[in-house]
């Protein structure tokens, strides 16, 4: 077993959701103003090896914007549904997170945009790299204090672009650690720290979390662990940096969930499911009263977390 610090071991709630959610693809979690869990998924649409052509453009139109909701609050508690969004929207659902005025922000890759209810960045179905185009975009974070949005641009971009409350174009920046300044690969999922004004990147491909100042863009540090394997699909933060890996052909090591100490970069514990395991674990969320959600995108599913006292006391 690992040796971390136990008060922080987490456990799933196997008995979450009670009821089967329907889900496609789980691409992105976030918890709405009400500590709600929201749910971002494809429905029956599916990003497979023939969804883009090497133009990165879509080439699914046809199928149309996916019909059933693909954004569905639930109780974090039992995991029904208390509200279904999101029909004839989207093509293939990324990211979201939601403001202080609980607006939605995701971001669609088949679309390359960034939408929020009722507003959406970038041009629909047209990848580019321009202070108005996104290639892929994959996550975005919300400063409250400044309303400032933050957009990480994607598969086939690589940088972070930062745009005020009312979508004007700000500034951008790559990765950090000069003068070798190796890029991003696919920069995947961003946070905000909101006390450290610092925005913290899962920089996918090269298995590494790199943090900046919120304001400037300028490189603070990089969370590099062996046990990532080559991998590290989102980033979360709680006070605790929380993260998931993925799989590596090159250096497999096992897929889960981890538990980071932000000023000493030690990991605090690791998780994953009691029977199955995980497949593509692709976003993480974390309620207030200390649960932690993971959404997985190839088994479809999402699990429920808590540490070991509240795990006791849920029995
Ligand atoms: O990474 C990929 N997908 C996941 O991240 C996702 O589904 O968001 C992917 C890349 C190329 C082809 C097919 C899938």
């Amino acid at each position: 077993t690992d040796d971390h610090d136990h008060n922080m071991k987490l456990f799933q709630v196997s008995a979450w959701p009670q009821s089967s959610l329907q889900l496609g693809q789980v691409s992105g979690l976030a918890l709405d103003s009400d500590s709600n869990l929201v749910i971002f998924h494809r429905g029956d649409h599916h990003w497979g090896a023939d969804s883009f052509n090497n133009q990165a453009r879509y080439q699914q139109r046809s199928l149309g914007p996916i019909q059933q909701s693909a954004i569905l609050v639930v109780d974090p508690s039992k995991g029904s549904i208390l509200k279904a969004s999101g029909r004839n929207m989207f093509f293939l659902p990324h990211g979201i997170t939601t403001d202080k005025e609980n607006n939605y922000w995701v971001t669609d890759v088949a679309l390359h945009q960034v939408n929020r209810t009722l507003m959406a960045l970038g041009e629909a179905f047209i990848p580019g790299s321009d202070n108005n185009h996104f290639c892929q975009p994959t996550d975005v974070a919300v400063d409250t204090e400044s309303g400032n949005i933050f957009v990480s641009d994607g598969y086939c971009n690589a940088r972070i672009i930062k745009f005020s409350a009312d979508g004007k174009y700000l500034s951008e920046w790559g990765a950090g650690i000069s003068p070798a300044r190796i890029p991003f690969q696919i920069p995947h999922s961003l946070v905000l720290l909101p006390d450290k004004k610092e925005i913290c990147v899962a920089d996918r491909e090269n298995g590494r979390i790199q943090c900046f100042i919120a304001e400037t863009g300028e490189f603070v540090k990089e969370i590099k662990k062996d046990e990532f394997g080559g991998e590290v699909f989102a980033v979360s933060y709680n006070g605790l940096i929380f993260a998931v890996n993925g799989e590596s052909l090159s250096r497999p090591v096992p897929i889960r969930g981890f538990v980071i100490d932000y000023s000493t970069k030690d990991i605090l514990d690791t998780f994953s499911p009691n029977k199955k395991e995980f497949k593509m674990p692709h976003d993480i969320a974390e309620t207030r009263d200390g649960s932690v959600f993971v959404g997985d995108a190839s088994s479809k599913s999402v699990y429920k977390f808590t540490t070991e006292k509240l795990h006791h006391s849920v029995k």
